[in-house]
């Protein structure tokens, strides 16, 4: 593919592997952007949009899309903040995965058992800028200078042996369901901060043309992410009982309310979050609602 292929084209980055890939291929199917990848190319090109995807390192996004090279792009809030990119990326939307903490964590039965204890000590990360704002700004409370202040040392990966290793006293790293963390003999002892997967647009405009076509893309990945969160919750319900069963199932806006044929009863349709579903349909037939139906959304615009 030569560079002429891209022109005019809006330039979209996607992780090439790890933990954000798969979502956001399926993010992009359910968006309907087309494309074909052949073997081992990070840029193709979409068939249904003047678009491109570029497939980089999740850690490389940030400063591809900061500097303009690339108008959107997915990767995790965590990356942005390590690449000291948020003055030059907006966060358009929250995307719901990759959901996280970057927390300090020390051996479970060691003698440092608080952050005030590991400062001044040795300390292993991947995330040496967001580390190293963490213990500075310990150090300067606790008043530690020079030699004393906390040392960050770098690893690229399977932080979690630094300590065994006999690397570090202590170590900052991701933390999802806590597996690989305990698995190491570790404990969280503070967190970071908790970060989750962004679409992100370049705050540079180099190419102003271009954001009518963001805003369609923006618009559908967060269609796809709501039909993803919600579900439609549909039930009868008495007249008399419809103000406590629409309390329970208010919608985003309000309750879709119908007649059926039948004297004193309506049909209530609105929109739930699936997470929420099974505790709602309790309640709605405790309430008198009958029929409770839930129906997954394919897609939605709301
Ligand atoms: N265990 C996890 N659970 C949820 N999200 C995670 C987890 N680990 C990482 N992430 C998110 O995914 C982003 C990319 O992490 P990942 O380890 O997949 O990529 P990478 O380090 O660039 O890949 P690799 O190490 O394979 O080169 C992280 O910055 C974070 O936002
Ligand atoms: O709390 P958990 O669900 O166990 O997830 C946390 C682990 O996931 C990430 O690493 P990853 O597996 O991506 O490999 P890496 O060490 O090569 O970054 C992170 O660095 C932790 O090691």
């Amino acid at each position: 593919m030569n560079s002429d292929s891209l022109d005019g084209r809006l330039l979209f980055a996607i992780p090439k592997k790890g933990r954000l890939y798969d979502k956001c291929i399926s993010l992009l199917a359910g968006a309907d952007i087309q494309f074909r990848r052949s073997n081992r190319l990070d840029v193709c090109l979409v068939l249904n949009h003047p678009i491109a995807l570029v497939f980089l390192p999740a850690s490389d996004i940030p400063s591809f899309v900061g500097k303009g090279n690339v108008d959107l792009g997915i990767t995790g809030h965590d990356v942005i903040l390590e690449h000291q990119m948020q003055d030059y990326v907006t966060e358009v939307l929250r995307l719901g995965f990759g959901k996280c903490s970057l927390q300090v964590q020390v051996p479970e039965s060691g003698p440092l058992q608080t952050v005030e204890d590991l400062a001044g000590k040795r300390v292993v990360s991947s995330f040496r800028h967001l580390s190293q704002k963490y213990f500075g700004q310990l150090d300067d409370r606790l008043q530690l200078s020079g030699e004393t202040r906390t040392q960050i040392e770098y690893v690229g990966g399977s932080v979690e042996a630094a300590c065994a290793l006999g690397l570090a006293d202590g170590i900052v790293d991701l933390v999802e369901s806590g597996e690989t963390m305990r698995a190491a003999g570790l404990h969280a002892i503070a967190t970071v901060l908790e970060t989750e997967a962004v679409l992100i647009k370049s705050k540079s405009e180099k190419r102003p043309n271009l954001a009518p076509l963001i805003d369609i893309i923006t618009a559908r990945i967060a269609g796809v992410i709501a039909a993803d969160k919600y579900v439609v919750c549909q039930y009868n319900i008495p007249r008399d009982k419809l103000a406590a069963a629409t309390r329970i199932t208010p919608g985003r806006r309000a309750p879709t309310i119908s007649q059926i044929e039948e004297e004193g009863w309506l049909a209530v349709s609105s929109m739930v979050e699936k997470s929420k579903s099974a505790s709602i349909m309790d309640e709605l037939v405790k309430a008198g609602a009958e029929d409770v139906l839930i129906f997954n959304l394919n897609n939605c615009r709301v």
